[in-house]
C-alpha cells in the first residue's frame, strides 16, 4: 500500500523547457509555480538569450523564471544574468558544489542544482550539495551515451527516496508524466515536481493539455 506523505494540494509544479509565448501562457494558466528556459545548444528546448529575455518578460507574476544552465562559465552567466529577468539558476551539469557556490555569489540569485539518481550509491551526492545550493534537483541519471545530461523522459527507482528528506528544499524530475506524477509524488513525498517531456507532443513541443493534466495530476 502506498504510503501518503504530504497533502499534496501544497506541491508546486516546474514546467521546464519552454520556447514560445503560448507555452508560458499554458503554463501560468495551469498554476505551475515555475517555469524553465534552457541554455544548451544540443536541446530540442534550447532558447537564446533573445527568445528567454521575451519570455521572461512575458510571465506574470508569481510565475518564477527559472534558466537551466550547463557547466556555465563567467561570461554566459553575466549575459544571462544581465539580460534575463530571473528568479533562479538550476545548474544542470557536473559543476562541483565549490562552482554552485560561486554562481550564486556571481549572480546574486537562488541555486537549484541537480543530482542524477540511478542506484542507492548516487545518493551520497546530494548530501554534498545541500549545504550549498538553495534547492536541490533530484533527477534520473541520463542513459549511457545521451546527447543530454537531462529531458530524457527517463526516470529512476523512487523508493531510493521514499520516506527520506534533505534539509534545503528539493525538487523530483526524471521521467514524469501526467499518469505518473500522482503516484511519484505519494512515494517520495515530493512538495515540488519539475517536467520537460512528459508534456510534450513531441521533443520541444509544449503541450498545453498535457501541461494542465500534469499540474491537476500533482496538485489535487
Ligand atoms: O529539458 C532539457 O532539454 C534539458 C537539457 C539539459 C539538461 C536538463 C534538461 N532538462 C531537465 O531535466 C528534467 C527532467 O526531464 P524529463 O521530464 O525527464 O524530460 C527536466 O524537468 C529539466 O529540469
Amino acid at each position: 500500500m502506498l504510503r501518503v506523505t504530504r497533502p499534496r494540494m501544497g506541491v508546486r509544479v516546474k514546467i521546464c523547457g519552454l520556447r514560445t509565448p503560448d507555452d508560458v501562457t499554458a503554463v501560468a494558466a495551469a498554476g505551475a509555480a515555475y517555469m524553465g528556459l534552457v541554455f544548451f545548444p544540443k536541446s530540442p528546448r534550447n532558447v537564446d538569450v533573445d527568445q528567454a529575455r521575451a519570455l521572461a518578460l512575458a510571465a506574470p507574476v508569481g510565475l518564477a523564471k527559472v534558466a537551466l544552465l550547463v557547466n556555465p562559465d563567467d561570461a554566459m552567466l553575466d549575459r544571462i544574468g544581465g539580460e534575463v529577468p530571473l528568479d533562479m539558476i538550476q545548474l544542470h551539469g557536473s559543476e562541483p558544489p565549490v562552482r554552485v557556490a560561486e554562481v550564486r555569489a556571481r549572480t546574486g540569485l537562488p541555486v537549484m542544482k541537480a543530482v542524477g539518481l540511478r542506484t542507492a550509491d548516487d545518493l551520497a551526492r546530494i548530501d554534498a550539495y545541500a549545504g550549498v545550493a538553495d534547492q536541490i534537483l533530484v533527477d534520473a541519471k541520463p542513459p549511457e551515451g545521451a546527447d543530454l545530461p537531462g529531458g530524457n523522459g527517463v526516470g529512476f527507482d523512487w523508493r531510493l527516496i521514499a520516506g527520506r528528506d534533505w534539509t534545503c528544499p528539493w525538487m523530483l524530475a526524471g521521467g514524469l508524466t501526467p499518469d505518473n506524477v500522482a503516484e511519484a509524488i505519494r512515494l517520495t513525498g515530493a512538495a515540488q515536481v519539475d517536467v520537460s517531456s512528459g508534456v510534450e507532443s513531441a521533443p520541444g513541443m509544449k503541450d498545453a493539455a498535457r501541461i494542465a493534466a500534469f499540474v491537476d495530476a500533482a496538485t489535487v
